[in-house]
């Protein structure tokens, strides 16, 4: 099975976003990843909930939230409420790690934990069994067009080795300068959703690089 692809609306067209949006839900996309950005966790600030709001009814992909928001826990209700499907909150961005993944829980949405690049995957052990889906950042978080760390690789492999070992069901999303080379070694190690921002809307055709993705990993 290919991998999943998440297109991020980051490097979309804000002006046109519902065409942006059903071209690569057109194109198979299954995911659409919000990137949430409040100029303090990252420099610079993106957009809000009323954006889940809007898109919720012009799509059926996921809506898979990425805050990159300082103690995302203040959030949690209003992007749920909003129609958020997956809600990915940052190891780094609050010391109620534990917290924030329960209410995201208690909310019935699915709860998914952010590592950073500097980011050990030991340090999450004690919460995996909370999560949905774990996002392993391939760059560090705060802009689009970034290039891909290779570093990263093995903290995707010993993520896929815990969930056999710890018997448990998450997906483990990548983001950050994936691309149709890059995405290769990601998926090998064990990589299930990809995130693609510029890659996918910054140059022509986003319908064919969703499906570049898909052959890629196939
Ligand atoms: O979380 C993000 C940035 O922090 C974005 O999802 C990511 O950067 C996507 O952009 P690109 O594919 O261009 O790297
Ligand atoms: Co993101």
């Amino acid at each position: 099975m290919s991998i999943k692809v998440a297109p991020s609306i980051l490097s979309a067209d804000y002006v046109n976003l519902q065409r942006d949006v059903e071209l690569v839900e057109k194109a198979g996309a299954e995911y659409l990843h919000i990137d949430v950005m409040d100029g303090l966790f990252v420099p610079s600030i993106s957009y809000g909930a009323g954006w889940v709001k809007a898109l919720k009814p012009v799509t059926n992909m996921v809506l898979d939230v990425h805050l990159m928001v300082q103690n995302p826990e203040r959030y949690v209700d209003e992007f749920a409420d909003a129609g958020a499907d997956i809600i990915g909150v940052h190891y780094e961005a609050t010391p109620h790690i534990h917290r924030a993944l329960q209410m995201i829980n208690n909310k019935g949405v699915k709860a998914e934990v952010v590592i950073n690049p500097g980011t050990s995957v030991d340090l999450i052990k004690p919460i995996l069994h909370m999560v949905g889906q774990v996002l392993v950042m391939t760059v560090n978080p705060g802009f689009g067009g970034q290039k891909f760390l290779p570093e990263t690789v093995a903290k995707i492999q010993q993520l896929n080795d815990l969930k056999a070992e710890l018997g448990l069901d998450y997906d483990i999303e990548i983001d950050g300068g994936v691309n149709n080379e890059t995405v290769k070694a990601a998926y090998k190690a064990g990589a299930t959703v990809a995130v693609a921002g510029s890659y996918l809307y910054d140059k022509v055709d986003p319908a064919a690089k969703v499906a570049a993705l898909k052959d890629a990993t196939n």
